[in-house]
């Protein structure tokens, strides 16, 4: 049997990143195929490369045995092959029947959209998801009403309508809930059935391992290898996907972590967070890790007063903290640092200074005042991070993105705070940058600070953290010290159960 889908040696740059470098992946008839790989290996940027939405520099597509170049959506549509979008392409004002059949509506004879068709055609597929969907899901409703897993069904029904040969499946069930994944895994095998191929994305190894043939794992833009799952198990495929992942210094760890607790954090609970409790003590880098969006930037924000809580408690140094805004956080002592310069960081139009102050005002509780020992210590903290400024007047619109990320760092650092939370605070700046940041912070927990830290990239949680707490779906899901801080724990923990 000859393969309905042959990716040979695919190359595609964005500018100066190169998303892939060497992305291979064969698919059989009737197959379910995983593709696997951490977040930015670029498992996307194939599948848009095979679905027709992104051209790639280099490479060979062969579909059905014939050599094909898809330039849009449709031209791969035409061949046979359709797109589940992560990011969903949804149009909210349109009714579900409408989105499902945008532009492939069947016409009557006079060339209008055949509605009684159209109806008759939702309602079987919509049938699919019978029981499993939820309220006010029905075919006139607008998308606009609906939840996120509605969404995700609508956008799935919306390729099955397409009636394809080969269907990508980028991250479909990631709004799904269990009873939902079950009617979608049952949809995958009828299609299995009928000779229909599917390529599935997940971060669910759980998912992966009950449904796909093959896996195929990704590293960095590279196709390391393709396993079968019945011949395979999950520490291999761990090990395929971490490899010898380079970690560039590993900073000597704390060994004098102070016993005694400082921050004491017990049962948070909210929208995102599912009864988290940990401890942070002084002197250490308490690394939060796991797959992107699993409730770390959640725990920091929410411990900054910057995210409700609905239930939970934060005691600092024995006393029990009220954090309903920054403001609280700020004056309790805790300092903030996001790598999200646009949302949390930045009074744009205003001068360096200005933006210094914000922070330290509100500590000092003092309108206007800049003491000199402030200034001194934020000159100091920015010096430590060779940061480029031309004096403290400048508009900070006029700095690099790096350099203005480290007026961030330095401006909570001169606040003197003992207790750190740093929320992927390297997004985006160099190498040089970062390597000065981590140092920097290694040297402030060494003389007593506590750094609770949230980085996307494993490589920067294990080169500077004593220990790492890893999210899944809102929880702890494991902690890893000593022995276990490794690029295989982590990843093997990142995607340990089902959510
Ligand atoms: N349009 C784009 N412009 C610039 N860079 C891009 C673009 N699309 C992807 N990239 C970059 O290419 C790399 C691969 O991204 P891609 O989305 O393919 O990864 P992925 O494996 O699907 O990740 P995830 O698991 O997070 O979805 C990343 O570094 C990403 O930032």
């Amino acid at each position: 049997m000859s393969p309905v889908l042959e990716a040979r040696n695919i190359t595609k740059r964005f500018g100066a990143v190169t998303a892939l470098s060497d992305g291979s992946l064969t698919v059989e008839p009737g197959e379910i195929h995983a593709l696997l790989g951490a977040n930015g290996c670029g498992k996307s940027t194939l599948s848009k490369v095979i679905a027709g939405t992104v051209a790639p520099n280099s490479g060979v597509l062969r579909f059905n045995g014939s050599d094909i170049a898809p330039r849009s959506p449709r031209d791969a549509e035409a061949l046979g092959i359709a797109l589940f979008y992560q990011e969903l392409s949804l149009v909210p004002q349109l009714s579900v029947a409408d989105n499902i059949f945008l532009g492939h509506e069947r016409r009557t004879a006079a060339g209008f959209i055949d509605a009684k068709q159209l109806r008759h055609d939702t309602e079987a597929l919509l049938q699919r998801f019978a029981g499993v969907a939820g309220d006010g899901f029905s075919a006139d409703a607008p998308v606009s009403t609906l939840a996120p897993d509605q969404r995700q069904i609508v956008e799935i029904l919306k390729v099955l309508a397409r009636k394809p040969r080969l269907i990508i499946f980028d991250e479909s069930t990631a709004a799904l809930d269990r009873r939902q994944v079950e009617v979608f895994f049952d949809i995958l095998r009828s299609l299995k059935a009928d000779g229909v191929s599917s390529i599935f994305i997940s971060h669910r190894m759980d998912e992966i391992f009950a449904i796909c043939d093959r896996i195929t794992v990704m590293r960095n833009g590279v196709t390391v290898t393709t396993l079968t799952t019945a011949e395979t198990d999950r520490d291999t495929v761990v090990h395929a996907m971490v490899g010898e992942l380079a970690v560039p210094q590993r900073f000597a760890r704390n060994s004098a972590v102070a016993a005694e607790p400082r921050l004491v954090v017990s049962q948070l609970s909210s929208r995102r967070l599912d009864s988290v409790s940990f401890d942070a003590r002084p002197g250490e880098i308490l690394g939060l890790g796991g797959l992107q969006g699993q409730g770390q930037s959640a725990v920091l924000r929410s411990l900054f007063g910057a995210e409700p809580l609905t239930d939970g408690s934060v005691v600092l140094d024995g006393k029990t903290l009220t954090l309903r805004k920054p403001a609280d956080a700020i004056r309790a002592g805790l300092a903030y640092v996001s790598g999200d310069r646009g949302r949390d960081a930045a009074f744009h139009g205003r001068s360096i200074f200005e933006n210094i102050a914000a922070a330290s005002l509100v500590k000092e509780r003092r309108r206007l005042v800049w003491p000199n020992q402030l200034k001194q210590r934020f000159i100091d903290a920015a010096a430590a991070l060779n940061t480029k400024y031309d004096g403290l007047d400048a508009p900070i619109g006029s700095l690099s993105g790096g350099n203005q990320q480290k007026i961030f760092i330095s401006r909570w650092l001169a606040t003197n705070s003992q207790v750190l939370l740093f929320d992927d605070p390297t997004k985006g700046i160099d190498l040089a940058a970062k390597a000065d940041f981590f140092t920097l912070a290694r040297g402030l927990a060494d003389q007593g600070a506590s750094i609770i830290f949230y980085a996307s990239e494993d490589s920067e949680l294990l080169s500077l953290c004593d220990r790492i707490l890893v999210f899944n779906s809102g929880a702890i899901a494991a902690e890893l010290t000593g022995d276990t801080l490794t690029a295989f724990h982590l990843t093997n923990a990142a995607y340990g159960k089902a959510a």
